[in-house]
């Protein structure tokens, strides 16, 4: 995976944003007052790529118009839907605003795989794609709101990259740090990413250990949360882990 774009984080913060459950993420997210940062409905295209992260490459798109949004427009290499797709970087995301409206795809499998090829880490979009069969494929992770063999410019009209937007609600700003996994993607403002990934990471080994202990047998009550007699046996055992490492 390029991750180029994510060089700003120390490598500890980058592997725990590779671990972290979108699950977890949010909830530290929550834990800083930031209640809104799940792009809830995006389901991922390709089974086996549900893992995503990457920095946000942002695309907004307005309502088409029928005199200005004519197929013809797409033979412009430079038109803005294709100039994006060419600027998406290494280890970048591209993020659509397609205002949640998923009548018409924000792009198909041919723009995907160029977006593949130039380094990009993904693609979120609160609208659809076309060419479902080959998104199934493409080893690229791709959320989306669903398929719809639609053309863009059928309804969307492109006006904008490297905006912020809101895409399935959430605020995203260029350079935001996208990620997903199953439950779907996840966007955390830039300046927090650093330390939500390590408390992120914090959180998710505590949370195998309680997973350890409910699997054991035992009730909530002293689990989870966990009571200050589970967190010591807990850092125990970490201790002993790492000593016998
Ligand atoms: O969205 C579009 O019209 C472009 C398309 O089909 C593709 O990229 O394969
Ligand atoms: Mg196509």
């Amino acid at each position: 995976m390029g991750t180029d774009a994510l060089s700003f984080l120390t490598p500890k913060a980058r592997q725990a944003l590779d671990f972290a459950s979108t699950a977890t993420l949010t909830t530290q997210l929550l834990d800083r007052g930031l209640r809104n940062t799940f792009l809830h409905g995006l389901t991922h295209a390709n089974p086996r790529q549900p893992r995503l992260l990457g920095e946000a490459f942002t695309l907004r798109c307005i309502p088409a118009r029928e005199d200005l949004d004519v197929l013809s427009v797409f033979r412009d290499y430079d038109h803005p839907q294709r100039k994006a797709v060419e600027s998406v970087g290494p280890g970048q995301v591209l993020v659509v605003d397609a205002r949640g409206k998923s009548r018409a795809a924000s792009l198909g499998h041919i723009l995907a795989t160029r977006i593949k090829m130039r380094g990009g880490a993904g693609i979120v979009t609160d609208g659809s794609v076309r060419d479902m069969a080959g998104f199934e494929k493409l080893e690229l992770p791709v959320f989306t709101a669903g398929a719809s063999a639609t053309t863009n410019l059928a309804l969307h009209h492109v006006v904008d990259m490297q905006v912020p937007i809101g895409c399935a609600e959430v605020a995203v700003y260029p350079g935001d740090i996208m990620v997903g996994d199953r439950d779907g993607v996840v966007c955390i403002p830039r300046g927090l990413a650093e330390e939500i990934a390590l408390d992120a990471m914090e959180q998710e080994r505590l949370e195998e250990f309680i997973l350890e202990v409910i699997e054991g047998g035992s009730p909530l009550r002293g689990t989870y949360p966990p009571s200050p007699e589970t967190l010591e046996r807990y850092h125990r055992l970490r201790e002993e882990r790492e000593r016998s490492r």
